[in-house]
């Protein structure tokens, strides 16, 4: 478990009973489902919120994906953040009301589990970033699910083919279960050839920082990415920068990366998406472990960066005056 000083952080357990209790107290507006499990065998959650909790009309999604990085555990908290304000605010306050009726939003708040109670598992954190998977013919274990996705696969030095590595890349695109489930739940949202899914922001931390695809590549548009789409990422990106005070960039301005959910999202699946790289800035902030004494305002700094970035999930291209 977390060290006692950490005890508001959420373990699984804690995160499940959040999850389950959220749903029940909300059953007019959300739903839990299980969509797989993790290489040992913990559930992978989605929580579904919207006001059409039993029809499927054809209403932007917005996806939500949190602690691909089993030691970024802050992003879970970020889950936990916004599964109550959504559920909190419908019906109280008219901004969530109106997203919550015109939109569907998908929250999943932990697609690592096995890293993140690995990482705590001795009471002292271990730095894990990886899943728990074995590699054949090694004792390393583990592979970095945000190098695992099936676009441009290890194709640009973004990635590593040792399975000792931090940002191993696994033995194929999907490899790692955790990885093949959240792409086939992403894919099953594709209804009559149409992605319902519009937009999506995947949670990481640390470095404040907001970021959209590519990473494979320095340029900005590339066969699948026109003026139009890169400057919808970065005029979106740097709206909502304005709002948590995060630095709003290209992936690749970081470095290069390959095979990460970001250029997936878009090169396959056409979801203008983000990572956002929470709280702190450097590591004198705390890095990878921040104190719990920051969960309430660093989860709460991204409420309005969120609420606009649903704003827009009907037509993100109106952010820069056009229509889709
Ligand atoms: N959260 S993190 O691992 O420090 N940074 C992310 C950045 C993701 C990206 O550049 O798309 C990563 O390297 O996967
Ligand atoms: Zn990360």
């Amino acid at each position: 478990d977390f060290p006692p000083e950490d005890s508001d952080y959420h373990n699984f357990t804690e995160l499940t009973e959040v999850v389950d209790r959220t749903v029940a107290e909300h059953p007019d507006i959300a739903t839990k489902s299980v969509i797989g499990s993790s290489y040992r065998g913990r559930d992978l959650m989605a929580v579904r919120i919207s006001s059409d909790v039993k029809a499927d009309e054809d209403k932007p999604e917005v996806l939500f994906t949190h602690s691909q990085h089993a030691r970024e555990h802050l992003t879970v908290e970020m889950a936990v953040y916004l599964l109550d304000l959504f559920t909190e605010g419908y019906g109280s306050d008219p901004r969530i009301t109106g997203l919550l009726d015109s939109r569907v939003i998908w929250i999943l708040p932990n697609v690592n589990p096995d890293g993140s109670e690995y990482d705590i598992a001795t009471g002292s954190y271990r730095h894990w970033r990886k899943n728990r998977q074995p590699n054949p013919r090694t004792t390393a274990i583990g592979t970095d699910m945000n190098r695992n996705w099936d676009y441009n696969w290890g194709c640009c030095r973004g990635s590593s083919g040792l399975p000792s590595s931090i940002v191993y890349r696994g033995s194929a695109p999907e490899s790692a279960p955790e990885v093949k489930a959240v792409a086939d739940f992403v894919r099953s949202r594709v209804v009559d050839g149409e992605q319902r899914i519009t937009t999506a922001i995947d949670w990481h931390t640390y470095g404040e920082l907001i970021l959209w695809p590519y990473g494979y590549t320095y340029n900005e548009v590339e066969p699948g990415m026109s003026r139009d789409e890169y400057d919808t990422h970065a005029e979106l990106g740097r709206l909502m920068a304005r709002t948590n005070g995060y630095t709003p960039q290209q992936s690749s301005d970081l470095y290069i990366t390959d095979g990460t959910i970001n250029d997936w999202l878009w090169g396959e699946q056409r979801i203008f998406n983000y990572t956002f790289e929470m709280y702190p800035r450097s590591a004198a902030g705390g890095g990878f472990y921040p104190p719990a004494s920051v969960i309430p305002r660093e989860t709460a700094r991204n409420r309005e960066a969120v609420l606009q970035f649903l704003e827009y999930a009907d037509c993100p291209q109106r952010v820069i005056g056009k229509e889709a």
